[in-house]
């Protein structure tokens, strides 16, 4: 059966696209706007730096970028096992913590029902989802105590098979698991992700006989949406994994080139770069379609883990990255446009627009005699945030604030696979214009290092000394 995405003229209708008009200074003035003169002069930086992605993706550093090819049957065995083994659970519980988490939700709500779990029929005989994400215990034991583990199963994932917050999760689980159900259940009620080769969770998958996938070494966290990690809980819920793989290698072949008016990659890296150089660091990223609301959060890991760096790549103390804030509009207008209309010029805000909204809603019709309520009669809830969001737009840019607009013809999977390779590979072009690394986070491992002392964590005994011996508090300062 021919899938849509393999239509060429159906792919074209569905191209994400970039638009970055009130980036340029004939929109926004010429004290905040860009010229395309200052653009062309970062071209020699982006070809060198297309260059050594390109040098890197070819010497497997940078496997993230070939997931859409390479990825393609694993996607079809993950979507096999996930057809034969759905109906066997009700509830299917994601226990991962950053890139192992946030990628997860990020397409759940983008592409499911919004009110996936409580409606059977938006369901159609997937599981419910459950992400906790977090070690809160308050409510990861609500969680737990809701779950009839019988009908549950646990994907626990981790690419180092180390990080704390998923190992307890998975710890915890798995002991209700095998206290409730019997040891021998634990290969039943869980589905592991991680590395092949580093870590303890491959070896605990292996001694209880978990059904295991894996992470490339060289796809980090933040860039694993399109490995296991996010494939398999979006199989279970019913997301054709395929066509996200085939959104994501679409966009991979429109960015192909190191020419920056073509490649929106290259091009929004450039305008983002530029602007904070300029004094503007942070960068909001504004959805006007609650589904994409955690796409943005997703976005956040990306740029801030990805660019936030103490040293350059000759190890130099730069100290470099932008500030990613996520907004939500039109709620945010309620909450945070008026900092965006008139405090500091430190902002870029990054508009995401859904043409086709699934299902629309026409708002209600009364009162035509009251002013200031009846001008809404007649209008749909698709009209309403879409001007609402043209308007904002129009809006700042009229006050000389610099914004672009990712626009989506609608959120499918095709076009959320282009998103996702969109912004991991604008990342990747960033960390080129920095001259920084952008695929470490050297930064997250000294807290982690404390916790792992105070925790009695072995090799870890001088972390605690250091914690223990951290300066007192002045007690009038607590107040
Ligand atoms: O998948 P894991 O190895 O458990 O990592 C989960 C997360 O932990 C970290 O602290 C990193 O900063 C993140 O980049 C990563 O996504």
């Amino acid at each position: 059966m021919t899938k849509r995405y393999e239509d060429a003229e159906w792919k074209e209708s569905m191209r994400v696209k970039l638009d970055v008009n009130n980036m340029f200074a004939d929109k926004v003035g010429e004290e905040h706007g860009y010229t395309r003169e200052d653009v062309d002069a970062l071209q020699d930086k982006v070809t060198a730096g297309h260059k050594n992605l390109l040098e890197a993706k070819e010497a497997g550093e940078l496997d993230w970028m070939k997931l859409p090819e390479t990825h393609k049957e694993i996607a079809q065995e993950i979507k096999e096992f996930a057809e034969e083994n759905r109906d066997k659970y009700d509830n299917f519980v994601v226990l991962g913590i950053g890139g192992s988490a946030l990628g997860n939700i990020a397409v759940q709500t983008a592409l499911n029902d919004p009110y996936y779990n409580l409606k059977e029929e938006a369901r159609d005989g997937c599981p419910r989802l459950f992400v906790p994400d977090n070690v809160d215990p308050t409510r990861l034991k609500s969680l737990l105590d809701e779950l009839d583990l019988e009908r549950t199963i646990f994907n626990v994932i981790s690419k180092s098979g180390t990080t704390a917050e998923p190992m307890s999760q998975f710890l915890t689980a798995r002991e209700k698991v095998a206290e409730e159900l019997g040891a021998d259940s634990v290969s039943d009620h869980f589905v592991a992700v991680t590395s092949k080769d580093s870590g303890k969770l491959i070896e605990i998958a292996e001694r209880e006989g978990i059904k295991t996938y894996y992470v490339p070494d060289t796809v980090g966290g933040r860039f694993s949406v399109l490995s296991p990690v996010g494939l398999v809980s979006s199989a279970f819920v019913g997301i054709d994994i395929e066509e996200l793989l085939a959104g994501a290698g679409y966009m991979a072949d429109l960015c192909d080139t190191d020419d920056l008016w073509s490649n929106p990659a290259y091009l929004n890296s450039v305008l983002q770069y530029l602007a904070d150089q300029d004094g503007k660091p942070m960068s909001v990223m504004m959805p006007y379609a609650h589904v994409l609301k955690d796409v943005a959060d997703w976005y956040r890991q990306l740029w801030a883990e990805s660019l936030g760096k103490e040293f350059d790549k000759e190890g130099n103390v730069v100290n470099v990255g932008p500030t990613p804030i996520k907004a939500l509009g039109a709620t945010d207008q309620h909450s945070q446009a008026q900092l965006y209309m008139e405090g500091p010029y430190d902002k870029v805000v990054i508009f995401l627009e859904v043409e086709n909204f699934r299902g629309n809603l026409e708002i209600g019709t009364a009162y035509e005699d009251i002013d200031g309520i009846s001008y809404l009669c007649g209008h749909s809830f698709d009209e309403l945030i879409t001007t609402e969001k043209k308007a904002t737009e129009l809006a700042l840019t009229k006050n000389n604030r610099l914004n672009c607009t990712v626009k989506f013809p609608e959120v499918n999977a095709f076009t959320l696979g282009q998103f996702i390779f969109l912004f991991e590979l604008q990342t990747a072009m960033s960390g080129e214009l920095y001259n920084i690394n952008a695929f470490n986070q050297p930064g997250v491992e000294l807290g982690k290092n404390y916790a792992y002392g105070v925790l009695g964590r072995d090799g870890y005994a001088d972390m605690k000394e250091e914690f223990d011996s951290r300066p007192e508090k002045d007690e009038d300062l607590i107040l």
